[in-house]
């Protein structure tokens, strides 16, 4: 599967601390994310990551247009809610490709992981299958 990770700058360290943690299921699929959120995951826990641009300079768009592509299968996004972003409605406009395609996306730890045992235990084969039938 096709898993995209980004984090607003209050959130990459809870990001890394997760990525760390859930390393066994992550390691076994192919992993997206915005500039700065993959570099620190290259660096900080040596995992492949596909880095598209910053978010604030196009980057939550590049995985929007993925999810448009059907390219996108799972979406962890760890949003900080205290902060205004400049480009808000980028990541508003990624929100929204995710529920018109309804590719899985979380936005906090707490759904992460259930997002992400799930994948462990098979519940997104549903997107292979789909995939097939189009
Ligand atoms: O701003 C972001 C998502 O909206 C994240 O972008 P960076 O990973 O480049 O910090």
């Amino acid at each position: 599967m096709n898993i995209a990770l980004v984090a607003h700058d209050e959130k990459k360290d809870d990001l890394i601390q997760f990525i760390t943690a859930y390393r066994p299921i992550l390691q076994k699929h192919d992993l997206f994310a915005t500039g700065t959120t993959g570099l620190r995951i290259i660096e900080e826990t040596g995992l492949p990551v596909t880095r598209f641009r910053s978010g604030p300079l196009g980057g939550d768009q590049e995985i929007g247009a993925a999810i448009a592509r059907d390219e996108m299968d799972l979406i962890i996004f760890l949003r900080d809610p205290l902060t205004a972003q400049p480009h808000e409605p980028d990541v508003s406009a990624l929100l929204r490709l995710s529920d018109v395609y309804c590719v899985p996306l979380a936005t906090n730890m707490g759904t992460a992981e259930v997002l992400l045992k799930g994948l462990e235990a098979g519940f997104f084969e549903w997107r292979f299958i789909r995939r097939e039938r189009e």
